[in-house]
C-alpha cells in the first residue's frame, strides 16, 4: 500500500462534524458580552441553527447528515483502520521478539491459527441448510451493509473450514449488498458453490411448495429455545446489522410466513455480557460448529469472543500455535 499516514492525524470527528454542520447551517454571528466594568468578556460563537429541508424531520435530517459524513470520510477511515492494524501487528511482533530474546513464553501473543480450507470430500455433509435472510437492505446504514458483507464472507470461511458442512444460502441478495460484493468482494462468484448459493429470491419464493415444518427461523425475540439441529432441516438467520433498532423484525416476518421461531439457549448455558442478540456471523458459526460438539455450552464457549463470555471458560488454547 502506498498510502502511509499516521492514524493519529486522521479524521478529527468533531471537527468534521462541525464542518458538515456548517455546510447546512445559517452563518453564525459571534456574541460579545460586555462585562459591567466595560471590559469585553470572552467571545463565544453562537450555536448555528441547522437549515432542515422542508418536509424532513430533524431526526431524518440528522440521519442524512450522519450518512453524508460517513460517505465523505469512509476512504480516510479505511486507510486509518489499516494503519492501526499494521501498527498493532508491528507492536505484537516487537513484544514477541522481546520475550523470545528473554527466553520467556510468548504463546499468548500468537494469533489464533485458522484451520485450513477443506474440500467437500474432506467434510461431512450435515444435510442442513442455513439461509441468511438479507431482505432488510433498506433498514441499514451503508456501513452496516459493509459489515453484513464481511459477516457473510466470514460465514462462508467458517463453513469451508468446518469438518461438518452445511449448505449456506444467501437469500434476497440484491440492492446495496449485491453491489458491495460486486465492487469489493469480487471473488465471491468463484467461491465453492457446493457450500454457498446466492439468490435474489426472498423466503416466500424459496419455500413455494416446501414443507415448512422442517424450517426454523432463529430469533432472539422468541420464548421457545432450540434444542438441537436436525438433518434434513433448514434454519434461517436474519441477515441484518441493526444495533437493536428493529426488535421483533425477523420474528414477525417468520410468523407472517408460518415459519416457527426459536431462540438460542443462551440463558440456559452461559452468562454473557451485553445484549443477547448476537451478530448474524456468530449465529451462523454457532449453528455450523454445533455439529462438532452437539453441546450448546461448549459451542458458545468456542465461538463467542472472550469479551462476551462472563465467568465461562476461555476459548480452546488449541486454537493457538
Ligand atoms: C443482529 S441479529 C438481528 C436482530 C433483528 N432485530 C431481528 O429482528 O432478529 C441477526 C440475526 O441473528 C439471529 N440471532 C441473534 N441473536 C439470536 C439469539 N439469541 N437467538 C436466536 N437467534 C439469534 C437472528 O436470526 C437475527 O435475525
Amino acid at each position: 500500500m502506498t498510502e502511509t499516514i499516521n492514524a493519529t492525524n486522521l479524521v478529527n470527528v468533531s471537527a468534521k462534524k462541525e464542518q458538515a454542520g456548517a455546510d447546512h447551517t445559517q452563518s453564525s454571528e459571534s456574541v460579545e458580552k460586555e462585562a459591567e466594568n466595560g471590559n469585553k468578556k470572552k467571545v463565544y460563537p453562537r450555536k448555528p441553527k441547522p437549515i432542515i429541508p422542508e418536509g424532513m424531520s430533524k431526526h431524518q435530517w440528522k440521519k442524512m447528515m450522519k450518512r453524508k459524513r460517513w460517505e465523505e470520510n469512509k476512504v480516510q477511515m479505511r486507510v486509518a483502520r489499516r494503519q492501526r492494524l499494521k501498527e498493532r501487528k508491528q507492536e505484537r511482533k516487537r513484544k514477541i521478539q522481546e520475550l523470545k530474546d528473554k527466553g520467556e513464553d510468548y504463546s499468548s501473543l500468537l494469533p489464533a491459527k485458522k484451520p485450513k480450507k477443506l474440500t467437500v470430500d474432506e467434510q461431512k455433509d450435515t444435510n442442513v441448510s442455513i439461509i441468511v435472510d438479507c431482505a432488510f437492505d433498506d433498514l441499514m446504514l451503508e456501513k452496516e451493509v459493509v459489515s453484513l458483507s464481511g459477516q457473510i464472507a466470514r460465514s462462508y470461511s467458517v463453513n469451508k473450514r468446518s469438518p461438518n458442512r452445511v449448505k449456506l444460502v444467501i437469500g434476497c441478495f440484491n440492492k446495496r449488498l449485491k453491489s458491495r460484493f460486486d465492487e469489493s468482494l469480487k471473488d465471491y462468484f468463484k467461491w465453492d458453490h457446493n457450500e454457498i448459493e446466492f439468490t435474489e429470491n426472498d423466503l416466500d419464493k424459496l419455500f413455494v411448495g416446501k414443507d415448512l415444518s422442517k424450517v426454523t427461523y432463529l430469533s432472539a425475540d422468541t420464548d421457545e429455545k432450540i434444542e438441537e439441529l436436525k438433518s434434513g432441516e433448514t434454519y434461517i438467520v436474519g441477515g441484518i446489522v441493526d444495533k437493536g433498532r428493529h426488535k421483533n423484525l425477523c420474528k414477525e416476518k417468520a410468523e407472517k410466513l408460518g415459519i416457527k421461531t426459536r431462540r438460542l439457549p443462551i440463558d440456559e448455558c452461559i452468562k454473557i455480557s451485553g445484549r443477547k442478540v448476537l451478530t448474524t456471523a456468530h449465529v451462523v458459526e454457532l449453528l455450523i460448529r454445533w455439529f462438532e460438539y452437539k453441546d450448546w455450552t461448549k459451542t458458545f464457549e468456542q465461538v463467542l469472543p472472550a469479551r462476551k463470555l462472563k465467568d465461562n471458560k476461555p476459548r480452546n488454547k488449541e486454537a493457538k500455535d
